[in-house]
């Protein structure tokens, strides 16, 4: 039954593949969305991101393998899935000489059961903006106006493809926020992002796909476990990177950042109090001080630049 499928998960994707000719855009990914959960799909360029996500929202027939959005076929049973989603369009072709209050109201006219105007400008942030010709937004603000339209059919999914490039931190912030409270009004929110920070802030689970597969999927405390702890210091002037000790068998990694040589060496989950105890000891018998010292667990962005770099090799 219908409601049945809709409480297990509101996205569901088994299998699937999607190509464009002899090239395979999505090599066979399986994933699946739960009501009322914001799901980030991550990656690097060209990592089938955006196909995956055209596919979820019924632009494109399925290849191989099967996708239900509510517990539908998006495609073939677009009907029943659309006016049920809504989607955060890249470039919502608005008409330039339009108010963003004149924008809304025209597209409320398409939408059934809409939002009142004037909750769709506020939930985006956009109160003070209302009387504003969308020629005179900024790209950020433009972003929002693609937020409040996405909103205004009260979607029970929502789709937002890179929803806050081209905002300053602070618009990003307030951005994040009415995701939230999407998320939190019970709203299934499907998320793309090149913002590691954002899918940290918003992802209930995320995905990291490469070439069209499924690199590393969870939570952001699964996707990160087992990839190390770090502990990083600037370079002591007066010493070489060949006189720097080995700490639990591992080599320090070179960088360089502010100007300064940074080591960084990965330790296992378990090896850092000796690691650092190693360390210390070391440091104490050349006589030199570890400017900068830090110990941190794994990333986000260390587990997607490993991946990332599986890409060059
Ligand atoms: N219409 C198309 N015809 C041929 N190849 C395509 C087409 N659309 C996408 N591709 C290719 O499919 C792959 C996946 O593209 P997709 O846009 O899904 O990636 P993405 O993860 O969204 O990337 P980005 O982060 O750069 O937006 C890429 O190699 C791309 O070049």
């Amino acid at each position: 039954m219908e409601t049945n499928v809709e409480t297990s998960a509101a996205v569901r994707v088994d299998g699937l593949r999607q190509r464009y000719g002899d090239f395979e855009a999505v090599a066979g990914i399986s994933f699946d969305v739960a009501a009322g959960e914001l799901f980030a799909l991550l990656g690097t360029n060209g990592a089938g991101k955006t196909t995956t996500m055209e596919t979820l929202e019924g632009h494109r027939a399925v290849h191989e393998g099967t996708v239900r959005v509510l517990g539908h076929d998006p495609h073939r049973e677009r009907r029943r899935v659309r006016p049920r989603i809504g989607i955060m369009l890249q470039d919502g072709g608005f008409f330039a000489d339009l108010t963003v209050a004149e924008t809304v109201e025209h597209w409320r006219g398409f939408t059934p059961a809409a939002r009142g105007r004037d909750e769709a400008i506020g939930m985006a942030g956009l109160a003070e903006k209302a009387g504003v010709r969308v020629r005179q937004l900024s790209g950020g603000q433009k972003r929002r106006l693609d937020l409040a339209l996405a909103l205004l059919g009260r979607p029970a999914v929502l789709f937002l493809d890179e929803p806050t490039s081209g905002m300053d931190p602070e618009a990003r912030r307030e951005t994040w926020r009415t995701v939230r409270d999407v998320v939190a009004g019970g709203t299934t929110v499907l998320l793309t992002t090149h913002y590691l920070e954002e899918a940290e802030h918003l992802a209930d689970r995320l995905a990291i796909l490469h070439r069209g597969r499924i690199e590393a999927s969870g939570t952001v405390g699964e996707v990160v476990a087992g990839h190390g702890d770090r502990i990083t210091f600037r370079l002591p002037e007066r010493l070489r990177v060949a006189e720097l000790p080995e700490l639990s068998g591992a080599r320090a990694d070179i960088s360089v950042d502010g100007g300064h040589t940074v080591a960084t060496y990965t330790v296992n989950d378990v090896g850092l109090q000796a690691g650092l105890y190693a360390l210390l000891r070391w440091a104490d018998e050349q006589d030199v001080r570890l400017d900068g010292l830090r110990a941190r667990s794994a990333s986000l962005e260390d587990v997607f630049l490993r991946t990332a770099e599986g890409a060059t090799r």
